[in-house]
């Protein structure tokens, strides 16, 4: 559970959202939307801890969890020299004791979840050779295996094909039926109205939050 008491959130003092009071349960599915500019990711960053709120506070009364967060892909190094098996894997790396091996297991899994956004054909790629979707894709594999019981996710599904959006609401809606507590921001309305129970929705100086069906009425 992820409590806002009079959250405000912006940059070096400067508020850019109203104050948000309310709750994100445990195991819900939540759309942010809003238009540009209206704070979405501004927000997204200060549930993940790296902005301070500006006042108020967030709270976690059922202790902080592990969080995985995926920025905007512009946010993101695509030159970085590392194969897709090797980012998928680093997927494995909150459940590994430090004196652990990466295991046979481990390679099953990353594996497995490789073949589950369908990239075995580029896993020794380098991700420089990856086009935008196959990189949101590969990013996808690793929060499977990351299996955080927080996810906040900035427009995963913006600038990438039909197939590949379909393919990855279908990895999201898995991760919610596993019981992980799900915060994504995005733009189309009708994928919210269709996959999403709970809305916040950011309009200049106020907000609505609460059922979908309602927020977006
Ligand atoms: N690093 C920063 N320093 C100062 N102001 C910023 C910074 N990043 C964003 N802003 C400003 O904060 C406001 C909210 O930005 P934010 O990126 O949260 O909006 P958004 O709703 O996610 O927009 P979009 O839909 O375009 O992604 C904007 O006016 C933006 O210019």
């Amino acid at each position: 559970m992820i409590h806002l008491e009079n959250l405000a959130t912006g940059y070096r003092r400067q508020r850019i959202s109203p104050p948000f009071n309310g709750t994100f349960h445990t195991g819900s599915l939540t759309a942010i939307v809003g238009a540009n500019g209206t704070g979405k990711s501004t927000l997204l960053k200060t549930l993940a801890g790296i902005l301070p709120p500006v006042s108020g506070q967030v709270s976690f009364p059922e202790g902080r969890p592990r969080i995985a967060w995926l920025p905007q892909q512009a946010e993101l190094d695509h030159q970085f020299p590392m194969t897709v098996f090797d980012v998928v894997s680093m997927g494995c790396w909150p459940a590994l004791r430090f004196w652990q091996r990466f295991s046979r297991q481990h390679m099953a899994q990353v594996w497995q979840a490789i073949e589950q956004v369908g990239l075995v054909d580029m896993a020794k790629n380098t991700i420089n050779t990856l086009s935008g979707g196959q990189f949101q894709r590969m990013l996808f594999a690793r929060l499977l295996l990351q299996q955080a019981p927080l996810v906040l996710l900035d427009e995963p599904f913006t600038g990438i094909d039909q197939k590949t959006a379909e393919l990855l609401v279908s990895v999201m809606q898995q991760m919610h039926h596993n019981g992980q507590t799900l915060i994504v921001v995005l733009h189309d309305s009708s994928l919210v109205r269709r996959c999403f129970p709970d809305t916040l929705r950011l309009e200049n100086q106020h907000y609505q939050w609460g059922n979908t069906l309602e927020v977006m009425a």
